[in-house]
This record gives structure tokens, C-alpha cells and sequence, in this order.
């Protein structure tokens, strides 16, 4: 299972954390960092094009990106179709993102949540499986169906 990985300069420090977190403790993950390598100002929509497109190209199962809010990453990833991307500041939205919405970018807030919080926010996301019932299948696919 492949995860990719981006931030822009107001996530990096979280993401280096992150990404430190996952290669000790989730080694099943092969996880890919695309930057960037340090906090300059960098425009995040770049970094989240980078990733939605490898995640919607089937590259990469799932992603990650962080930024100051964590909401221009999500805007920016989910302009792709076939990418759920998901903003969350805490692990219940994340565990719900998965479960309900089969989320397969999860957008984090570098600035707003702590980094305890986020690792924990990782990990329930990473944890959580898609319950795969009819409603809700029904309902991310019309998302990629009514998608203009
Ligand atoms: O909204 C944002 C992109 O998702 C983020 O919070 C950015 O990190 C933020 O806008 C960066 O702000 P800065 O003043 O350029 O550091």
C-alpha cells in the first residue's frame, strides 16, 4: 500500500513529522514525500494538484496534505475526479471520512491542530476501513456522477 505526501511552507514541519511518524510506525505504508524539502513560501496548489492527480491517476492509494487551514488543499484536491479528499481536525471526522465517504486524501490543518492531534488524526484515518454499504456508495458515486 503506497500513500504520497505533500505540504506547503505552513504544513511542512508537521508533514516532516508526520512522515517521520508513519516510516516508524506503519510500515506497511510506503510513503512518498513530494515536498517541499523546507519551509519557503511555497503556493499550496501546486503541491495539492501534485498529489490529486497521482492519486486519481490510481498512482498512489492514498494522500496526504497539509497546509495552514487544510482548506485550500481539500478545495484544490477535489477539483480531480475520483478523489474524496477530506479536511479534518479531528480523528471522529477522519474515522467518519473514511467510513462514510471513502475519503482517499486526508487534508490537514498545520497551523490549527497540534501535531499529537494529527498524528492521531493519521491514524485513524490510516485504521479506519470503508463500510462499504449501499447508501453511502451510492452517495460518493454520485459525487463523481454530478460532477460538472
Ligand atoms: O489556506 C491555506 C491553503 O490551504 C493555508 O492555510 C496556507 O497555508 C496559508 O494560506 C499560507 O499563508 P501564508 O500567509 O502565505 O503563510
Amino acid at each position: 500500500m503506497n500513500i504520497i505526501i505533500a505540504s506547503d511552507h505552513a504544513g511542512f514541519r508537521t508533514k516532516r513529522d508526520i512522515i517521520d511518524y508513519l516510516r516508524r510506525n506503519h510500515a506497511t505504508w510506503e510513503v512518498t514525500d513530494l515536498g517541499p524539502e523546507d519551509d519557503a513560501p511555497v503556493d499550496y496548489p501546486i503541491y495539492a494538484h501534485m498529489v490529486a492527480s497521482a492519486v486519481a491517476a490510481g498512482d498512489y492509494r492514498r494522500g496526504i496534505l497539509i497546509c495552514g487551514s487544510g482548506i485550500g488543499m481539500s478545495m484544490m484536491a477535489n477539483r480531480f475526479q475520483g478523489v474524496r479528499a477530506a479536511l479534518c481536525v479531528t480523528p471522529q471526522m477522519a474515522e467518519l471520512s473514511r467510513q462514510h465517504n471513502r475519503s482517499n486524501v486526508l487534508c490537514l490543518a498545520g497551523r490549527l491542530v497540534e501535531l499529537e492531534e494529527n498524528i492521531q488524526i493519521v491514524n485513524t484515518w490510516l485504521n479506519t476501513d470503508y463500510t462499504d454499504e449501499a447508501r453511502h456508495t451510492r452517495r460518493y458515486r454520485l459525487m463523481d456522477l454530478l460532477q460538472s
